[in-house]
């Protein structure tokens, strides 16, 4: 069983423990943060998993270190342990937007680095996760980093280019569809639904439509189609979306939270830079 390291104990590190720990023993895994004790006594309460807040035990304790800070923190947090690293040992890190270059100027050694873009479904083992390797990691590095997050989700090898996009889509995604049941809550509330008779309506249409993309082969266009009786409710409710330019709203949010990626990378190359 390899033993996997976390700097960072934020939500997407306990996502990824709550789904991990569903398969391996919460003792392979070593938890650790800033300040924040009562974080890590909770998350060994729930979950199993050891913590510390001695960077050198962490480091040591660890076939692979997840570095899963702000991408702001990044300089600190790897400043924290970059005496204590093996040069052998695979880095892999959740950064949004910053490059696998920043990290290895930062660790001013040449780890294998992976950069992985999980998302927050990684709790219930759904993530839909990006891996993108540095030039140092081998095939060998990319299994390992794949073995562990197949077991939260399904796993897709991208380029380190791909990253910001990635990050985007699939790392916010979760946000983006939350948003939208928040609307269809308040939309229920407004037409007279209560909580108890909307809540399991709107979440099995959800899971339902979800289903129906992965097990059918039309394009979600036609499965609206199929839904919009000419004259009908759909068509009334869908021509409002379009009167608001719905679909290239969202098209404007996802291409904002890509180029947000590419500023959280190049906030740091510049600091990198100043030095
Ligand atoms: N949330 C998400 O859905 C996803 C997040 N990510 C990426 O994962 C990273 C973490 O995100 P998230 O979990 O949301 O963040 P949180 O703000 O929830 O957690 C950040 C954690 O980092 C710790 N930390 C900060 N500085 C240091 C340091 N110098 N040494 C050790 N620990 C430190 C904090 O500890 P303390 O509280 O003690 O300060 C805290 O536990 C981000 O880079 C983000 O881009 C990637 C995919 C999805
Ligand atoms: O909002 C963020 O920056 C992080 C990256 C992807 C999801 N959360």
């Amino acid at each position: 069983m390899k033993k996997i390291s976390f700097i960072g104990a934020g939500s997407i590190t306990e996502a990824i423990i709550a789904g991990l720990t569903q398969s391996m023993n919460g003792q392979s895994i070593m938890v650790s943060n800033r300040n924040n004790r009562s974080r890590l006594l909770d998350l060994q309460t729930m979950y199993g998993v050891t913590f510390t807040q001695n960077t050198e035990e962490l480091v040591n304790n660890a076939d692979l270190v997840i570095l899963a800070v702000k991408p702001k923190d990044a300089a600190e947090a790897i400043k924290s342990i970059k005496d204590y690293v093996h040069q052998e040992q695979l880095i892999i890190s959740l950064m949004a937007g910053v490059s696998t270059e920043s990290l290895t100027n930062l660790l001013e050694q040449n780890n294998p680095i992976i950069r992985a873009m999980p998302n927050t479904s990684a709790a219930i083992l759904k993530s839909a996760t990006a891996l993108s390797p540095s030039i140092h990691a081998t095939g060998l590095h990319i299994e390992m980093a794949t073995s562990i997050f197949e077991k939260i989700g399904l796993v897709s090898v991208v380029t380190e280019e791909q990253m910001h996009a990635v990050t985007a889509l699939s790392g916010s995604g979760p946000a983006y569809i939350y948003y939208v049941v928040e609307a269809m809550e308040k939309a229920a509330s407004k037409i007279g639904l209560c909580e108890n008779v909307a809540k399991p309506l709107i979440l099995q249409t959800m899971i339902g439509a979800a289903e129906m993309l992965m097990e059918t082969p039309k394009h979600p266009s036609v499965l609206r189609k199929e839904i919009t009786s000419p004259g009908g409710t759909t068509e009334a409710g869908i021509g409002v979306l379009e009167h608001h330019d719905f679909q290239n709203i969202l098209v404007r949010c996802i291409t904002r939270a890509t180029i947000r990626s590419q500023e959280l990378g190049e906030g740091l190359t510049q600091l990198l830079n100043k030095k």
